[in-house]
């Protein structure tokens, strides 16, 4: 059976610095979780007070019902992934794998057959008499994986297991953990700053900032609908745009966002009641979500240069008021512009978010996606 992991409050010093302060989050049975944050987030910290290497200075953290703040880490039925493998040098991959098992005296014949189990799981049982000088860096991790998982624990811990791989070995491992995960059904929180591996692989991420959760939500969610402009530009590319909201003269129900005072405005029926006429608001747009017209309406916008990508072409604009966009259109049959081509940059009101212009720059709420 699965566990869940609760989270409540937590907070952490080191020393007079107070790191994390009053966190919380639930974190369901089963589930692949993620916390993804720029450097020195707090991402590292969290996870340690998880498995129990970090004390914990308030709140408390719960696996299912009970409060495991001051059960040392050993006794915590928790494995873990390290950035560095951390697997020892001296033994063969098989003795390894097995070494949590010794150490817990699981009978001789037990442990031969759980180790050869999990290197099938993990898909290096033609390795098992290699020594870790031998093997590759997936091929290493994918021991220190075993070796977490092999005691069976509750819940697994992972903190940038893929960072020393390269970038193809990357996508393949991360594969190959989210299926080894799914298979055994191991509640897991994954510790990474790579965005993209983020949403590849979690079910949920909790985007930290400062120590700070900053969104908690589905890959899809978080990408399409980012709390506030820090999501919105550190998950995937974000161009944040000048725009002010006009009540007046509109139909009932609806309001506009007009972008830089040119006129050029999108009807959006579902932005909330409190915002004023005039209120001036930061609007994010990804850069696939401009449709370039080259005669049409839109925001008016000059091609500075190009970078075709094969499946698409990414464009660097300025816009009229000076602002830097970048575009990036699928390739299909579209002509590449050149440099110099003026166009209009036309966004869908259902594929925008609107944020506030200034203070915490959060989701004006009430915007909704069709
Ligand atoms: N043992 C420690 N003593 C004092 N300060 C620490 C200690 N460990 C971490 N910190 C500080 O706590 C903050 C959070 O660090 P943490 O390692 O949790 O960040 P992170 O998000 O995991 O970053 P990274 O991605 O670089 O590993 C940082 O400001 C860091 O300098």
């Amino acid at each position: 059976m699965s566990v869940s992991i609760n989270i409540d409050n937590v907070v952490k010093k080191y020393g007079n610095d107070t790191i994390i302060n009053g966190l919380s989050l639930k974190i369901q049975p089963g589930e692949f979780f993620t916390l993804l944050g720029p450097s020195g987030c707090g991402k590292t910290t969290l996870l340690r007070m998880i498995i129990g290497f970090n004390s914990i200075e308030g709140g408390e953290i719960k696996i299912d019902d009970k409060v495991v703040n001051n059960i040392p880490a050993n006794k915590r039925n928790m494995g873990m992934v390290f950035q560095n493998y951390a697997i020892f040098p001296h033994m063969s991959v098989a003795d390894n794998v097995a070494f949590g098992l010794r150490n817990r005296k699981v009978a001789g014949e037990a442990i031969k057959k759980e180790v050869d189990e999990i290197l099938k799981t993990v898909k290096i049982d033609h390795l098992k008499d290699r020594m870790p000088a031998r093997l590759s860096g997936g091929q290493q991790q994918r021991v220190a994986l075993a070796r977490a998982i092999v005691i069976h624990p509750e819940v697994l811990l992972m903190d940038e297991p893929l960072s020393n791989l390269d970038a193809k070995l990357r996508v393949e491992m991360r594969n190959a953990i989210k299926s080894i995960q799914n298979k055994i059904g191991i509640t897991t929180v994954y510790v990474t700053h790579d965005q993209e591996e983020a949403l590849a692989i979690s079910d949920r991420i909790a985007v930290m900032n400062g120590g700070v959760i900053q969104q908690i939500g589905k890959p899809k969610e978080i990408y399409q609908r980012p709390a506030n402009i820090f999501v919105s530009t550190f998950i995937g590319l974000s161009n944040i745009l000048d725009a002010s909201v006009k009540t007046k003269d509109c139909a009932v129900g609806s309001k506009k966002v007009v972008f830089q005072n040119e006129g050029y405005g999108v009807r959006m029926d579902n932005l909330s009641d409190s915002v004023q006429d005039g209120q001036k608001v930061k609007v994010s747009v990804r850069p696939e979500e401009f449709e370039i017209n080259t005669n049409g309406e839109g925001i008016a916008a000059t091609v500075e240069s190009s970078v075709f990508l094969g499946l698409s072409t990414h464009y660097f604009m300025e816009l009229s008021d000076g602002k830097k966009a970048e575009v990036i259109q699928y390739s299909g049959d579209a002509e590449i512009l050149p440099n110099g081509t003026k166009v209009s940059l036309a966004v869908k009101p259902s594929r925008i978010n609107v944020f506030e212009y200034e203070g915490e720059r959060t989701l004006i709420e009430g915007v909704k996606r069709s």
